[in-house]
């Protein structure tokens, strides 16, 4: 596939010193879905801004569609929708004319049929003569997203899409996304949320402290995730391994009071009946054993922990 935005060392320092960016480069794929998960202050937001032209750079580049951001910019906007976190839709105009004059923004014919399908999408096709004051949070949050389809994006930025949202619209906004991708909208999503990243996201990216640490296919992450690790207490100390654990990959504790087998919850054999058998023939005594496996939020948890000791 090829990148729809492409992300060349892109540094943003803030009026006051503060370095929000620090040479972020990334290639975001035509028809994927990329979630972006990071801290609060992490630099998501100012990512986004950026390629959405609301925040200029201080150094580095940035092409949608092959349209240069500060060169093109026009071109380069006219394939985003942005959905940001704040609302921000004027109170007292209609739903329907709120989404409609979103399109004439960027120069669009008006296309009444287009904007009936974004509305029903959305579950506000009901509610389109009512006015955005009269709106819940949630079909708010509905008329931001839908204002950024309004003029039929092929890249769709969601930052924080369902911060403070109930568990329904949350899974509707999934649906919806999932449609969109469907339809080969590039997805790019801020969230704080792991498991949304593991819901909906086909890579994931993971940016602390102006840094991208790490950008990796889900599947590949959750891959890793699969490593689950056995873990052998012993009653005594054991100074060196017996024999019979010699072919096996195990862990020994600098106190001799713990092996740690690592294995492949998803394979389909573990090993660790064979394991099991060679403990019993070694006659180790056990005090405990359990089985620990690594979430998305340690792997995170540690990859930002590293970012930061700079390891
Ligand atoms: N206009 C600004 N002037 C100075 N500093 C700013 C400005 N906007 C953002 N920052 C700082 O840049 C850093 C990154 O902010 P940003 O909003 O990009 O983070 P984020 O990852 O989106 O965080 P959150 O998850 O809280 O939304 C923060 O420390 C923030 O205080």
């Amino acid at each position: 596939m090829a990148a729809i935005i492409s992300i060349q060392d892109l540094a943003k320092t803030y009026e006051g010193g503060f370095e929000a960016l620090k040479g972020v480069s990334l290639e975001i794929e035509e028809g994927e879905i990329l979630a972006l998960l990071g801290p609060n202050g992490a630099g998501k937001t100012t990512l986004i801004s950026i390629i959405c032209g609301l925040v200029s750079p201080s150094s580095g580049s940035v092409s949608v569609g092959g349209h240069d951001i500060l060169h093109a910019y026009r071109a380069a906007r006219e394939m985003i929708g942005l959905v940001p976190q704040e609302i921000t839709i004027e109170p007292f105009e209609k739903v329907i004319n709120t989404v409609r004059f979103s399109r004439g923004l960027f120069g669009k014919r008006r296309d009444d049929a287009h904007i009936e399908k974004v509305l029903r999408a959305l579950s506000l096709w009901d509610k389109r003569d009512s006015r955005n004051r009269e709106l819940s949070g949630g079909m708010k949050r509905r008329v931001l997203i839908a204002k950024a389809l309004s003029h039929e994006p092929r890249v769709l930025f969601l930052d924080e899409p369902t911060a403070g949202v109930d568990v329904t619209l949350r899974r509707e906004m999934w649906e919806l996304v999932r449609q969109l991708r469907a339809e080969g909208v590039t997805i790019i999503l801020t969230t704080h949320y792991i498991e949304e990243a593991e819901e909906m996201a086909d890579r994931i990216g993971v940016i602390d402290h102006g840094r991208l640490l790490l950008v990796e296919e889900k599947a590949k992450l959750l891959h890793q995730l699969g490593r689950k690790e056995l873990v052998l207490e012993l009653t005594e100390p054991l100074p060196e391994l017996p024999s019979p654990l010699e072919g096996f990959e195990l862990q020994r504790s600098e106190d001799g009071m713990r092996l740690v087998y690592e294995f492949d919850a998803h394979a389909e054999s573990t090993g660790m009946t064979r394991l099991l058998g060679a403990v019993a023939e070694a006659k180790l005594s056990l005090k405990d054993l359990t089985t620990q496996q690594s979430s998305l939020e340690d792997v995170f948890l540690t990859l930002v922990e590293e970012g930061r000791t700079g390891k």
